[in-house]
């Protein structure tokens, strides 16, 4: 018989993690629990404030819907709210053992652009040296510096870079000006430099650093297409839809000669560990986005190997509802 279990989750952040404009105290979201036939499946609905289209109240409303038809024999459409097509969807397929369990636990590791922060955190790093930092947060010129730092003290690394569309053009010109041509390929991509589409594929032409695609990727004019410059697609699926939608748009990449990198939107470690089981399923060639967890101060059920963070176990959780 089909059983449902709905819980709500609220665990403190790190201090000074902030998300656009907020301040994020907090991360709050729903763990969805389906069984059946002594099988159990979970799914993590966990909107991001800033980012997210639908709020955690929207997500709800909506998980509940979805729920009561589930407990009620329905066969389950992808829901209109990303966060929630995505969670129900890893729970179906935990249900049916169709998500796998091996996991791809490597991750870039996240840098604020403190370089001797990164240093210490890339001698530890086994294996390939792949590092992300953010850029745009301060003046293009200094981010430029910095990078080219980075690239000249360590001739093995490779780097992945974001400006959140944060420059203008000539902004972006001012960062790529800095960057010794000589080691632009080692730039494995820098994520949506420009604030429109446009612009940032003419400076990927112009300066011969690659580009990619992440907030592009959720707009509903987007199309996954090879373009001059473009070396990858970003795909955060709490904030894209369902498994099936991240696998449609993973095989369009793939098929474009794009990479796809699955990547967190700062989910606590039960979606966090199945995000690097999708990685290491659908994107065995490429290192997943997942280095978030330290932004949190608690897991949440499964445990992330190596983290140190205590885990918050289900009885700590308030049942929303249950069928
Ligand atoms: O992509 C990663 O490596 C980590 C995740 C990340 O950067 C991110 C996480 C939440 C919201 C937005 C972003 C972003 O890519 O800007
Ligand atoms: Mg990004």
């Amino acid at each position: 018989m089909r059983q449902v279990s709905i819980y709500r989750y609220s665990l403190p952040m790190e201090a000074g993690v902030i998300l656009r404009n907020q301040r994020l105290k907090t991360r709050d979201g729903l763990l969805l629990r389906l069984n059946d036939d002594g099988r159990e499946g979970w799914g993590e609905i966990a909107p991001l404030p800033e980012f997210s289209p639908e709020t955690l109240d929207e997500a709800q409303q909506a998980l509940l819907d979805d729920a009561r038809r589930w407990a009620a024999g329905e066969t389950l459409q992808d829901n209109a709210l990303p966060s929630v097509a995505f969670g129900v969807s890893c729970a179906l397929a935990e249900l049916a053992g169709t998500l796998p369990e091996t996991a791809d636990y490597r991750k870039a590791p996240l840098c604020t652009g403190d370089p001797d922060e990164l240093f210490a955190v890339l001698q530890a790093l086994p294996g390939e040296k792949v590092a992300k930092m953010k850029v745009g947060l301060y003046e293009a010129v200094r981010d430029g510096m910095v990078v080219n730092l980075l690239l000249e003290a360590m001739p093995d690394l490779k780097l992945r870079l974001d400006a959140n569309r944060s420059w203008t053009r000539v902004k972006a010109d001012g960062f790529a000006k800095y960057v010794n041509a000589a080691w632009r390929d080692r730039i494995a991509f820098l994520e949506e430099p420009c604030k429109t589409r446009d612009e940032s594929r003419d400076f990927a032409r112009a300066t011969g650093i690659a580009i990619a695609w992440d907030e592009s990727v959720r707009e509903t004019d987007f199309r996954v297409e090879a373009e001059e410059g473009v070396a990858a697609i970003v795909i955060k699926p709490t904030l894209t839809g369902s498994l099936q939608r991240c696998r449609d748009l993973i095989e369009q990449a793939h098929r474009a000669g794009l990479d796809a990198v699955i990547s967190s939107s700062i989910e606590s470690s039960l979606a966090l560990t199945q995000l690097a089981r999708i990685a290491a399923w659908l994107t065995p060639q490429t290192v997943p986005g997942l280095d978030t967890l330290s932004l949190m101060q608690s897991q949440l059920l499964r445990r992330w190997p190596d983290s140190t963070l205590p885990v918050a176990d289900v009885d700590s959780l308030d049942v929303i509802w249950r069928s």
